[in-house]
Parts: structure tokens; sequence; C-alpha cells
């Protein structure tokens, strides 16, 4: 509409603040929900918890399908049928433009005695926090898109854009399926689509930002089989090859103190820096006494802000996870363990290849292997394999996020990288040829992944209003075009 700004955007911002408690409490039912995607005895909350989004959607008048994308092979050599992507879309005007907005209803693992200080299933509102599992991973990020189409059907204004929804359950372990129903609905679903948008990820620093790259990922299986059971330390230590001395010589060999990478091949493909892209680095508020203060540590690996941050964006990582059949409670169990799986995933960035990556450690773990001279055996086995993701940050998109953070904020976003992976990112951009922005609104201390995650009140209200003025900047944006 032609209508000044204000009048548009402060009945809506007015309904949002009215409506917080009601906002907040929507995102304690969510978290209640249980449906961490990292084991399978926890899809049917998976299956609860699109039903319930789907319920939301239709109660506002939106269409929506699920689509079956196929079945899992799971690690116990079973396979299970993937839990559905919820399609959705809203009335269409051919005169507006059509944003798609993804997101994932799924959580990681969360347990009370991992050391959260309140019941991670239970939102739980302190000192203007919200703790709980996926409250900003990504249930809130989800929510606060549909309390914000909500509110312009509330306020009886008409959303300035048309809207669809692709809503998956199975993010946090690779969103497979996804890439599969991309290609098979790029000719119908997103034929009409002109923008895709992501909310999914967290500030850097206090200030808002917008985000124009993710790294990719491929998680490895290492697995090290030797006696037929557990054995005795006292009896067979010294005299068999125990597959955990085999592990740690494997997980040993995949990086330096420094954090260098020592798998061959792997640093020579990751992108030149330019002294144009160094400029970006320098702006962007990052206080490392502060994260220093708030994850307790007592260094970095790295010196300066600059270096910290490029770590973090545009280098790849390697990370251990952990060795499954490991002996890992408490107490001294004086075992010899018969088969050990260790778990590790590599960030990556451009220009490498997951698929060339993880070519690269198999033929480097099965070297390493050869030198053991062990008699047991080495399977090493590959899941997610998601490409990175890079934007073009003169795209239009990008200036009606600017602008919505704006007149939200009343200052302009840093423009930033994400060190996660949101595996989808790049098929998005690659299969669909559509622009892809993200738009976080989870703030750098919310704590993704970690014991007493949260989204604080602030972001997750101010959040909202913010989505509620991007579908207002995007609709001006092709009417000044
Ligand atoms: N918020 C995005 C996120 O946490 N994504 C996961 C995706 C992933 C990668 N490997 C397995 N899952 C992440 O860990 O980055
Ligand atoms: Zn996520
Ligand atoms: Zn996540």
């Amino acid at each position: 509409s032609s209508l000044p700004t204000s009048t548009v955007l402060d009945p809506l911002f007015l309904y949002i603040d009215e409506h917080q408690n009601e906002f907040v409490q929507r995102l304690g039912e969510w978290v209640a929900v249980k449906s961490d995607s990292s084991h399978r005895v926890h899809w049917g909350d998976i299956h609860r918890i699109l039903n319930m989004t789907a319920d939301r959607i239709k109660e506002m008048g939106g269409q929506v399908e699920f689509a079956d994308i196929g079945t899992q092979q799971l690690s116990d050599g079973e396979s299970l049928a993937r839990p559905p992507v919820l399609l959705a879309q809203f009335e269409r005007d051919p005169n507006k433009p059509t944003l798609c907005i993804y997101g994932h209803v799924d959580v990681q693992p969360a347990k009370k005695e991992d050391g959260w200080a309140t019941d991670p299933y239970t939102l739980t509102e302190l000192n203007g926090n919200l703790y709980g599992r996926g409250a900003t991973d990504n249930k809130g990020p989800v929510l606060a898109w549909l309390h914000a189409v909500e509110t312009y059907r509330a306020t009886k204004q008409e959303v300035p854009v048309n809207l669809k929804f692709i809503i998956e359950g199975l993010e946090e372990i690779g969103s497979d399926g996804l890439d599969e129903l991309t290609r098979q609905r790029n000719e119908s679903f997103f034929s009409d689509v002109d923008y895709i948008v992501i909310s999914d990820n967290v500030w850097v620093s206090r200030k808002p930002a917008l985000t124009y790259g993710t790294r990719g990922s491929s998680y490895f299986f290492v697995e090290v089989e030797g006696p037929k059971l557990d054995l005795h330390s006292g009896v067979f230590g010294g005299s068999v090859h125990e597959p955990m001395t085999d592990m740690i010589a494997l997980l040993g060999s995949l990086l330096d103190h420094t954090g260098k990478i020592l798998v061959p091949g792997i640093n020579e493909s990751v992108a030149p820096l330019t002294e144009e892209e160094k400029k970006l680095y320098k702006d962007i508020h990052f206080d490392i006494e502060e994260m220093k203060k708030a994850i307790e540590v007592k260094s970095f690996l790295q010196d300066n802000k600059e270096e910290i941050l490029m770590a973090r964006w545009r280098y790849p990582s390697l990370s251990i996870h952990g060795i499954e059949g490991a002996f890992s409670d408490s107490g001294s169990k004086t075992v010899i363990p018969r088969r050990v799986i260790g778990k590790f995933s590599i960030r990556q960035v451009p220009n490498m290849e997951p698929s060339v990556v993880e070519r690269q450690v198999k033929e480097h773990l099965q070297e390493v292997f050869a030198k053991q001279k062990s008699p047991n055996s080495l399977k090493v086995t590959t899941s997610v394999s998601a490409k990175p993701w890079v934007a073009n940050l003169n795209d239009p998109l990008y200036i009606a996020g600017r602008k919505a953070v704006k007149l939200v904020f009343g200052e302009e976003p840093e423009l930033i990288r994400e060190g996660s992976t949101i595996p989808i990112a790049n098929n998005f951009q690659e299969v669909t040829g559509k622009r892809v922005m993200m738009l976080p609104i989870g703030g750098h201390d919310d704590g993704e992944h970690s014991q007493n995650e949260k989204i604080s009140r602030y972001n997750f209200i101010q959040g909202t209003k913010l989505f509620a003025a991007f579908f207002y900047e995007l609709s001006k944006l092709q009417k000044d075009q």
C-alpha cells in the first residue's frame, strides 16, 4: 500500500506487544514436545510438532500438504519412514511477490542431567530469557514467522506478500530427503517463489544481523571392531590389539593442537582470502572477553577478532563428538571394549566439496589404520554431506532485510556469516535458482545445541516485529523497482 510506514506497522507492533504472553505460552507448548531427531524413539514427537505447526497454519487460512520424503537408513541397519516435510501456502495474489520461509521443528537431544539448570522441555523464563531446548533452534523463530502472519490477520491488514512455508523435522541430522523433494517440486511448489528466507541462526553480538554464508558439513562414523565380547583388561590387556587404542590413533591423526586439519588435501581446496573479503571482518562487533566469560574458556585458538571469526566462518574445522561403545559411565570398570565407533564432523567452506572431503578422509584413515598393523576391522561411513552456502550481499533481498532491521531495531544490521550448517541452504539456491537470505533473530549467547539453550523474550518479540516489517519491506521493494 502507499500508506505511510507507521500507519501500516504501528498497529502490528502494538498487537505483537499486547499478545506477547500468548506468543510465549505457545512457544512453551512447542518446547514441551520432545522432537529430538537424533533418535527414532522421538520421531513420533516430530510428527506431533509438525501436526501442531500445520494446525496453526490452517487456523490462519493456509493450505497444508505433508510431503513424503522416503525412508531413513538407521545406524542399527533398520530403515524407518522419515517424518514428512510440511509444505504450506496461503492465498496467492499475482501482483505480490512470493516469499518462501524455511524452518525446522526438530531439536538436538537434551537431558536435565547433562547440566541444564532447568528442565529442557519446560520453557522457563528467568531474567528475560526463555530457556528450553529448541527455544532458539529453531522453534522460536518458526513460531515468530507464524505470529507475524497472525498479526496481520488479527489487525485486519492484508499480508503484503504471498507466503509459502517449508517446515521439516530432520534438519538436525542433515535434512535427508529434502534435497530430493526440492528437485521434485522445483517446477511446481517452487515455480512461483521469488525469495527464500531462513531464520535458523544467531547474531554474533548484541547487534542485529543479516547472514550471507553458512558452512557445509560432513559427519563421519569410524568403526573399529575386534574381539567377540568385551574383555577383562587384566587378563587380555597387553596381548590383544585393543579397538580403543586403534580408535585413539585414528582420531588423534585428524588435527593438531592448533586446530589445523591434518587430512591431506583438505586445506588446499579452501578459497583464498581476498583483501575485499578481509575488510568485511574489521567492523564486526565481537567481544572476545565477553565470549570467553560466557563459555568459560581461558583462551581461543586464535588471538584476535578477525582470526576467530574467520576460523568460525571461512575456514574448515574438525570436531570430535564422541566414541560410542567406549566406557563412559562414572566408576572404574576395567574393560576392553570390543567395538567402538568414533564420531566427528568437518565443517566446510567454499570451495570444498563434501564428496571429495569424504574420500580424502577415508583414504587418510585407511593409511593410518594400516600403520597400526591391527587385525581389527575398520569401517568408515558418512552422513549429512552438506555444501557451504554463500549469497550475494548486493541482492535486493538484503536491502529489504536491512530496512526491516532499521525499522525495528533503529540500527543497521551487521553483515555476518555463520559457522554452523543449514544443510538445505545451498540446495535451495542451486536447484531452484531462487535468492536465499538468512534473517536471524536469535541472540549471540543463545547457546544453540548447548545446555541452557534460550531465546530472550526481547529477541522473540522484536523478532516477530522484524518478520512483520520484513513482509512490508519486501512488498515495497517490488513496487520501488
Ligand atoms: N541451526 C542450524 C544447525 O544447528 N544445523 C546443524 C545441522 C547439522 C550439521 N550436521 C549435522 N546436522 C548443525 O550442526 O550445524
Ligand atoms: Zn537449526
Ligand atoms: Zn541446530
